[in-house]
């Protein structure tokens, strides 16, 4: 049987033969200039505005300045902000580890909430580092603080790494994907319709193109961020305060950007005195399903 090859070796030292800089490159300086132009040109990240300020072999940092509509009465941050960029976090770290990767997408993400942010807090820092990789799989993990120090959120996550193969376009080569529409992080729970019926466990939304990763598909975060939007209602409907505290997600289908409309469907997995857990499942038109999120709270009120 093949053994899976752990990488020790990080990746990108300069080319010998002098080709241009790549963003998995991730040990040449070019290759943070190649990774933000990429992410300037991703519709998810520039519409949360999401920048690449340093980047090394299993090592990135993402920042995101934190406009006012991001940031909530109570100074948490705009879920989707979070979960998108813990996901790109993991998934650079990941594949920046990775000699010659062609990427791959987010097999699991775990998002552990932490609190908001610190008084005057202007900019949400990221900071992505691989955990393990090898040839078909990494790991990684994603702590997330603002710029006065206090921590907001932590992830981890597994990333499948493609097979490599000679003369495929690596990781970011491809053409921006998903039209000139930049992804609206405030705007996501706006998309998605309730169920005409007033089922509270049912939430509808149109996929777009600007909810494109780099790979052509929807992004992990965003699909993440669809499913705390589907809970946040879900339990609101049971009348009880409820302070997230983590959400999981399992990804088990790519979404193409002209899937139509998906579908989720939440329902308890516990109801606690003081926990709750709600699994929210996410399926295509067609009913197969494509992420399964179990989201946990702490009640605020008895
Ligand atoms: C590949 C794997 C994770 C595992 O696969 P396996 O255990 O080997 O299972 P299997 O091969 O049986 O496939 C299962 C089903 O999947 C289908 N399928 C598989 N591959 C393809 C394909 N290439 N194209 C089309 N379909 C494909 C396959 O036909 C089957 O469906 P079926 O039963 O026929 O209807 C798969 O579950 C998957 O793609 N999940 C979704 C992952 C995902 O979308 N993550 C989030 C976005 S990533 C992101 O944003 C990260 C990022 C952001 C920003 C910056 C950086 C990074």
């Amino acid at each position: 049987m093949e053994q899976d090859r752990a990488v020790r070796t990080p990746m990108g030292r300069a080319a010998a033969d002098g080709s241009p800089a790549h963003p998995s490159d991730g040990s040449r300086p070019a290759a943070l200039t190649a990774l933000r132009e990429r992410l300037a040109v991703a519709p998810v990240e520039r519409g949360v505005g999401t920048a690449a300020t340093a980047l090394s072999p299993g090592r990135v940092r993402l920042e995101v300045p934190l406009r006012p509509d991001l940031v909530g009465a109570d100074g948490t941050v705009n879920a989707a902000v979070l979960t998108t960029t813990a996901d790109c976090a993991i998934g650079m770290s990941v594949h920046s580890s990775v000699p010659g990767s062609r990427g791959g997408p987010t097999v699991e993400l775990r998002l552990d909430h932490v609190g908001p942010v610190g008084a005057g807090a202007r900019t949400l820092i990221v900071d992505g580092s691989v955990v393990h990789s090898d040839t078909r799989t990494g790991a990684g993990r994603a702590v997330l603080t603002d710029d006065t120090g206090v921590l907001v959120a932590h992830a981890v996550g597994t990333m499948a790494v493609d097979p490599l193969r000679e003369g495929v376009p690596a990781l970011g080569d491809a053409a921006a994907p998903g039209g000139g529409e930049a992804f609206d992080p405030v705007g996501l729970a706006a998309l998605a319709g309730a169920d005409p019926d007033g089922d509270p466990a049912e939430l509808r939304m149109t996929v777009r193109g600007s909810m494109s990763n780099l790979r052509g598909k929807v992004h992990g975060g965003v699909l993440m961020g669809f499913a705390h939007v589907a809970q946040d209602r879900f339990q609101a409907a049971h009348g009880v305060a409820v302070r997230r505290v983590s959400c999981t997600v399992d990804y088990l289908r790519p979404v193409p950007l002209d899937a139509g409309e998906l579908v989720c469907r939440s329902e308890f997995v516990r109801r606690g005195r003081r926990f709750w857990t709600v699994r929210t499942t996410v399926s295509r038109s067609d009913g197969k399903p494509v992420a399964l999120a179990a989201g946990t709270g702490v009640l605020l009120a008895p």
